[in-house]
């Protein structure tokens, strides 16, 4: 019989808020309209460092994720770079921070699991890959 190896999940959240209006989107929501969107970023790995048993800082991740955030707060993300061609919709800015995330975290061996947007409390859309 196999032995199950365990890995652990961690969790960060950070919100920034921003302007965005939906191409090609019949209804209020093509007009330019904001939102305090809140983020939650998932990694997950199965190797804690040797001396402090962290499989990574929390303070780490939370500053990769407020670096990519930051790039995008107080802005009109229809005029950032990573939604010249894709719409700024919840589920291409989680994608857009997931790879920011991968990108950050290679070679680390944590993995990215979901990331998570979220325009207000009650709608959320969630990037992972499979
Ligand atoms: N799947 C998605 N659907 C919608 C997104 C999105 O990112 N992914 N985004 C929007 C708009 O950005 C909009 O701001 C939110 O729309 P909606 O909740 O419909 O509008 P209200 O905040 O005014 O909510 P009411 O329930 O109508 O009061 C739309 N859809
Ligand atoms: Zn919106």
């Amino acid at each position: 019989m196999s032995e199950k190896k365990g890995k652990w999940r961690l969790t960060v959240r950070k919100d920034f808020a921003a302007a965005h209006q939906l191409r090609h989107y019949e209804g209020k929501c093509e007009r330019m309209h904001g939102h305090n969107f809140m983020v939650e970023a998932q990694v997950e790995g199965d190797t804690l460092s040797q001396d402090t048993e962290l499989l990574v800082d929390f303070k780490v991740l939370k500053n990769m994720l407020k670096e990519i955030l930051g790039d995008m707060d107080h802005c009109h993300l229809n005029e950032h770079p990573a939604f010249a061609v894709h719409n700024p919709s919840s589920e291409n800015i989680a994608r857009h921070i997931y790879k920011g995330l991968e990108a950050r975290l290679a070679g680390s061996g944590v993995d990215v699991k979901s990331v998570s947007v979220s325009e207000k409390p009650a709608q959320t859309a969630t990037y992972f890959e499979e």
